[in-house]
């Protein structure tokens, strides 16, 4: 058996990820040798200072770039191997981003915003929005846009709209950044309780150590190497 066994049911799995930017003597290592596995249902949480390499995990795990180095897996899917057809594919059906503050389209009612990731290709099995609004607190909101919900509301909206193609993986950036404590709190429980109920191997990087409690793991990105966290 190897060190980190690949199956169909692994969610997240990153061996030896190597990513520089620049070159000659201007080369950045932004992930230094970075094997990480998040298994399906698990919220992972990374924190670090700016700099360490968290937005260039996020962007290598979410098939946005691919490394120089270094093997990345989400669920059976080779995303190192994978042209840019497949890669797009990939990203639309396995994967869901969440962003700092929801990203929503503007002139679009909630439950629009969660119809959109359908609308690029065939789904296999979609979410129901109006049932996956409900399961985030939103169906009362369904034809609100995003300028009539508070900041809490739109993060959750967008955290629906993540899940909708049911993917194997779920790549959060700050997405308490834009809430006060309260908020910050029930998105991030949210957030917990989605990826244990559907089995979403989450990946979450936050500055808010004031949310970690709600996650299963906690790592810390120092100069592009990922290390057990010491609160
Ligand atoms: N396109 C790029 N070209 C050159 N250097 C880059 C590029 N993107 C990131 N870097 C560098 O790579 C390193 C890691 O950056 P990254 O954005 O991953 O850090 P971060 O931990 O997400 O920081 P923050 O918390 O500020 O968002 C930094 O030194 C950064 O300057």
């Amino acid at each position: 058996m190897t060190a980190h066994p690949v199956t169909t049911t692994t969610g997240l799995v990153m061996v030896g990820v190597t990513l520089t930017h620049g070159d000659g003597d201007s080369v950045v290592t932004a992930l230094d040798d970075v094997s990480l596995t998040v298994e399906p249902g698990e919220l992972l949480a990374v924190v670090g200072p700016s700099g360490a390499g968290k937005s260039s995990l996020l962007a290598v795990a979410g098939g946005l770039t691919r490394p120089d180095s270094g093997q990345v897996r989400v669920g059976a899917a080779d995303l190192v191997a994978a042209s840019r057809r497949q890669l797009a594919a990939i990203r639309r059906t396995e994967i869901g981003f969440v962003f700092q503050s929801g990203n929503l389209v503007p002139a679009l009612t909630a439950v629009d915003q969660l119809r959109l990731p359908l609308q690029f290709g065939k789904v296999a099995d979609p979410r129901d929005p109006m049932e996956l609004l409900e399961e985030v607190g939103m169906a009362e909101r369904a034809k609100r846009r995003p300028h009539q919900l508070s900041g809490g509301e739109r993060q959750r909206v967008g955290i629906a709209r993540a899940l909708m193609t049911r993917p194997r993986l779920l790549l959060v950036d700050e997405p308490t950044a834009a809430l006060d404590r309260a908020r910050s709190q029930e998105v991030v429980a949210l957030l917990a309780r989605e990826a244990h109920q559907h089995g979403v191997a989450t990946v979450m990087v936050t500055h808010d150590h004031d949310v970690l409690h709600h996650c299963d793991r906690v790592l810390e990105m120092m100069d592009g190497q990922l290390l057990p966290h010491t609160a």
